[in-house]
């Protein structure tokens, strides 16, 4: 296949050199002197620096070029930038199956990517689809074995997917549920944030595994209520990525907390991170669709005070355990 890989952070990077071994691959960004500068280094040095991008692999700042007769574009920029690429690629009167790894809500709408795809590209939905699952990109560069889940309404379509980029390193699972895994991608980030606070402050694990499946459950609610599937939340994008990132230290939003319970402002975190971490952005989104469903997030609620209301991490933890005592289900 001829793959037009659009995001050249470190994820979209990943993929990009995971694919070329059996793929023809352009890797787009909208940035042209990063572009070349990983043209001429062959590294990506801002988001990927540990691994040489394969000399078989193209890299362009010209989205015409990347998307030129390319079988599939994969889009893996910030849920921030989607709209944005979605129009430029809607712009260029190019039409192609459409596959995005963003993991996120749009900021002010509180659409999950799907909306976003539905109101900016005219591909009926069933050739479009989500890729999502536990992967730290740093793994999927270097090689080690990994699983992913491909969501898609179009059954042929997410079967023909999973063949074509399913490696022996690199499992993909076929779904149809597109908004089960999306918003297990979208709020395991913010439950993240929560788990690597608790770390930071030194609660333990018996209060990491506690908020863990807490917010699998507040994951769960709301994802029900949007019309996903209780085995999406138990499986890789649900559950299995909540795991993978509320544990893993290269987890990004995992950081953000660390860095929140150290007492450091938000502000000098995210420049200090230097990629995206998209449970803080997600947060506000996640809360104002669970109160209006009317569903009760409290994990998500204390992240979003401190995040935007400047309660300390401390003090926002010890308000969520001391709510007061309840059933485990409702
Ligand atoms: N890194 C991972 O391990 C990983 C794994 C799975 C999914 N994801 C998801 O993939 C998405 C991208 O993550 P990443 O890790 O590659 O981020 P990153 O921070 O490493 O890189 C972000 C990239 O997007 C570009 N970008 C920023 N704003 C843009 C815009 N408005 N338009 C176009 N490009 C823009 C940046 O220049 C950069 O190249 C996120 O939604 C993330 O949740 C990441
Ligand atoms: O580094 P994070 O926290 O953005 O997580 C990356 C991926 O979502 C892991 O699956």
């Amino acid at each position: 296949m001829k793959i037009a890989v659009l995001g050249a952070g470190a994820w979209g990077s990943a993929l990009a050199i995971s694919f070329s071994a059996r793929h023809q691959i352009n890797l787009w960004t909208k940035d042209p002197d990063h572009a070349s500068d990983m043209d001429s280094r062959r590294i990506n040095q801002s988001f990927l620096p540990e691994h040489s991008l394969p000399e078989a692999l193209n890299i362009t700042s010209q989205l015409t070029e990347a998307l030129d007769n390319v079988d599939l574009a994969l889009l893996v920029v910030p849920i921030v930038g989607l709209r944005e690429t979605l129009r430029t690629i809607a712009a260029s009167n190019i039409r192609v199956p459409l596959i995005w790894g963003c993991k996120g809500l749009e900021t002010g709408t509180a659409y999950l990517p799907h909306q976003i795809v539905a109101e900016e590209y005219d591909v009926t939905l069933s050739r479009c689809g989500v890729l999502s699952g536990p992967s730290f990109a740093e793994e999927v560069a270097r090689g080690l074995p990994t699983a992913l889940t491909f969501a898609s309404t179009d059954h042929e379509f997410s079967s023909r997917i999973s063949v074509e980029l399913h490696s022996s390193r690199l499992r993909i699972y076929t779904s149809e549920d597109i908004i089960g895994v999306e918003t297990g991608g979208a709020i395991k980030n913010v439950i993240t944030i929560a788990a690597g606070i608790s770390d930071g402050i030194g609660f333990g694990h018996n209060a990491r595994a506690a908020l863990i499946t807490r917010g699998l459950m507040e994951i769960t609610r709301l994802g029900l209520s949007l019309g996903g599937k209780m085995e999406t939340f138990i499986g890789l994008a649900g559950v299995g990525d909540l795991i993978l990132t509320s544990t893993g230290d290269l987890s990004r939003n995992r950081q953000v907390g660390l860095m929140l319970a150290a007492g450091k402002t938000l502000h000098d975190i995210l420049n200090e991170l230097g990629h995206v971490a998209e449970g803080v952005h997600a947060a506000l989104s996640v809360l104002q669709l669970g109160k209006r469903l009317n569903i009760e997030m409290p994990i998500t609620q204390a992240i979003c005070s401190i995040l935007h209301e400047g309660v300390s991490a401390r003090r926002a933890v010890e308000v969520l355990l001391n709510r007061e005592q309840k059933s485990e289900i409702y």
